[in-house]
């Protein structure tokens, strides 16, 4: 994404804002703008290195002085602010880069720009206002997706330090970049160097979110890449080329893609009313379980499937507990004609034997995981062996925010969708992007990553990560793992695990086959033990009354992993005006057998 700074006009500042290395910097040339440059010296701009575009701002400024300026201060660029038509842009039309600008509002007519296109270089779409530019106003961003010529556009007006990190949201194919003007300003023409550093750090993707990883793979003291020399290749291949990979416009586009028009992307942020007036606030539901193939898990599916696809690798393994991450990985294996091979443990193969004959008819092939408690941590152990036996053809697409650096990481990235629409979708509801609470279920703990990834730097914002405690958590049948773990090793990493105390990995026990894992991810471990989440725990008793009241309230049968965080609502106390929101992490039909049995229906 492009960065352009505009309404510099003091030299000392200009060489400030240039040594951030923006791809371009304004200076505006109109009298009434409290930024316009009037006497500012030829020399001042001399310094200004030819990488960076130096672009003139024009508001129905004559032709004759346009060229005039552009001579005498070597502009590259001129972005035109007024009403100047078509044929007056063509004059300038391959002699320097033309910017057209225009003010948006709902009315907007995206018809006109058609006569624009072939006279221009870049769109540039700022907040319609009075004013000609400059308002520090911004407009809906959803209009965007009006706009369907092939030009690329800047987007202006308004962008400043609270909302620069939801500009990355943006989607649209000829997003070109942003300007950035009166809000990072100390006073009008005078820009505030700090606060574009900032700016700078997360458009360019170098922002070290405070309890995101750090370089070496770590969240704290928790993560690592504890692995035999023999995976050591797979891994390393994944850590040097992650990052590039799915920072690129064309991954970004494919995979952008494949949510909305496959996936069915957004996912609602559903106002739960009945569940509202019970518990006393504004009860959300982020509706995951309405995804393609009912689950959040798809989200990371697709994203691992096309990483795959550019690492080259011809065949896909993945380890399942609920079976829901095991169709996601079936599915885009489907979509894309790769082989696929699943493991699951064979009691829970048992337990989800809807979902295991879906993969069979996805053409996947499952393989039980027949030691250990025969559940989702033998199911890893069986898919990490195939890996070391198939180092080279092989992806194995984990599918939750766990094993070595750098999974927790992409598996976050990948489900941070959810959040990122969150936050959008509560501005329209509540007015505010933030709530007081978010809430979801924690197995491995993607679903809750993603719902939390977000918020995690919003301190404001309270998370609250809900574990299984089976059948109680001193009950000896439990997959509590914060209630009962202690740190150490598992499946790659350094995290919160139930362990022996000479390091065996405890069985864990949940109703719900997705939870039912001795462990938690390494930034849930770092989360937990830093207090920036609360991690409690539910029984399977209380979370199959949840899911059932959930059926009899709102018409939704959750799956019983999503139960776990509705059972949650009955232990908090919520203010009136409390916005809290759960992540729907998925449907419940896999589930239907146990709550028909439960229940007696
Ligand atoms: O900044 C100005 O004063 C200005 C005046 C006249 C025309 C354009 C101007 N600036 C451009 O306005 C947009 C939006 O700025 P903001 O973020 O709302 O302050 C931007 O593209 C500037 O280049």
């Amino acid at each position: 994404m492009k960065i352009k700074v505009c309404g510099l006009k003091h030299p000392e500042n200009i060489e400030a804002v240039t040594a951030l290395q923006p791809d371009y910097v304004g200076f505006i040339f109109y009298g009434k703008s409290p930024r316009y440059m009037a006497g500012l010296p030829v020399g001042a701009l001399k310094t200004i290195p030819a990488s960076i575009r130096k672009t003139g701002v024009f508001v129905n400024e004559s032709a004759e002085n346009i060229e005039k300026l552009i001579a005498e201060y070597g502009f590259d660029a001129i972005q035109l602010h007024g009403d100047e038509s078509p044929e007056f842009c063509a004059k300038f039309k391959g002699k320097v880069t033309v910017i057209k600008a225009f003010g948006l509002n709902e009315n907007f007519d995206f018809e006109q720009l058609k006569d624009y296109a072939n006279n221009i270089d870049l769109f540039l779409f700022d907040t319609k206002t009075k004013e000609y530019g400059g308002s520090g106003k911004t407009f809906d961003w959803a209009i965007l997706d009006q706009y369907k010529l092939d030009i690329p556009f800047f987007l202006s007006g308004g962008i400043g330090p609270e909302n620069i990190a939801e500009v990355k949201n943006i989607t649209h194919p000829q997003f070109y970049g942003v300007d950035l003007n009166s809000r990072f300003e100390i006073e009008p023409g005078l820009k505030n160097i700090e606060k574009l550093k900032d700016a700078f750090n997360i458009v360019k993707n170098k922002t070290q979110m405070k309890y995101g990883v750090n370089e070496q793979g770590y969240y704290g003291d928790f993560g690592g890449a504890y692995i035999p020399e023999m995976l050591y290749p797979n891994v390393e291949e994944l850590r040097q080329q992650y990052l590039n990979i799915i920072n690129d416009e064309g991954f970004k586009a494919e995979f952008d893609d494949l949510l909305k028009n496959y996936v069915g992307r957004p996912s609602p942020l559903y106002h739960a009313k009945r569940y509202s007036e019970k518990y006393g606030a504004n009860i959300f539901f982020k509706r995951e379980d309405l995804n393609h193939t009912g689950s959040h898990k798809i989200n990371n599916a697709i994203g691992q499937i096309l990483l795959a696809k550019r690492l080259g690798k011809k065949r896909i393994i993945a380890e399942t507990g609920a079976g829901q991450h095991g169709v996601a990985t079936a599915t885009v294996c489907a979509l894309m004609g790769i082989e696929c091979v699943v493991y699951m443990g064979e009691i829970d193969m048992a337990r989800q034997a809807p979902n295991v004959s879906r993969m069979k008819m996805l053409g996947a092939k499952v393989i039980p995981a027949t030691s250990g408690s025969k559940t989702l941590k033998d199911a890893t152990n069986e898919a990490l062996r195939d890996w070391i036996g198939n180092p080279v053809d092989t992806h194995y697409i984990i599918g939750s925010v766990v094993g070595p650096y750098p999974y927790p990481d992409m598996v976050a990235r990948f489900q941070s969708i959810i959040s990122a629409e969150t936050k959008k979708q509560l501005v329209e509801h509540t007015g505010s992007e933030l709530p007081q609470y978010v809430l979801a279920c924690v197995g491995g703990g993607s679903n809750a990553m993603g719902m939390f990834y977000h918020f995690l730097d919003d301190e404001s914002v309270k998370l609250v990560a809900v574990e299984a405690a089976g059948k109680g958590v001193n009950s000896g049948e439990s997959a509590a793992t914060t209630a009962l773990g202690n740190e150490g090793v598992l499946h790659g990493s350094r995290t919160i695990l139930m362990q022996t105390e000479d390091g065996q990995v405890v069985e864990p026990y949940s109703i719900s086959a997705g939870l039912d894992y001795p462990g938690i991810g390494p930034q849930h471990a770092h989360l937990f033990k830093s207090h920036r989440g609360e991690y409690v725990s539910i029984t399977d008793d209380e979370a199959l009354q949840a899911g059932l009241l959930c059926c009899q309230l709102e018409g939704i049968i959750p799956a019983i992993e999503t139960a776990h965080a509705l059972a949650q609502l009955e232990k908090m106390k919520f203010e009136a005006n409390d916005n809290v929101v759960i992540c729907i992490s998925g449907r419940g039909d896999k589930d239907l057998d146990t709550y028909i049995k439960y229940f007696n229906y």
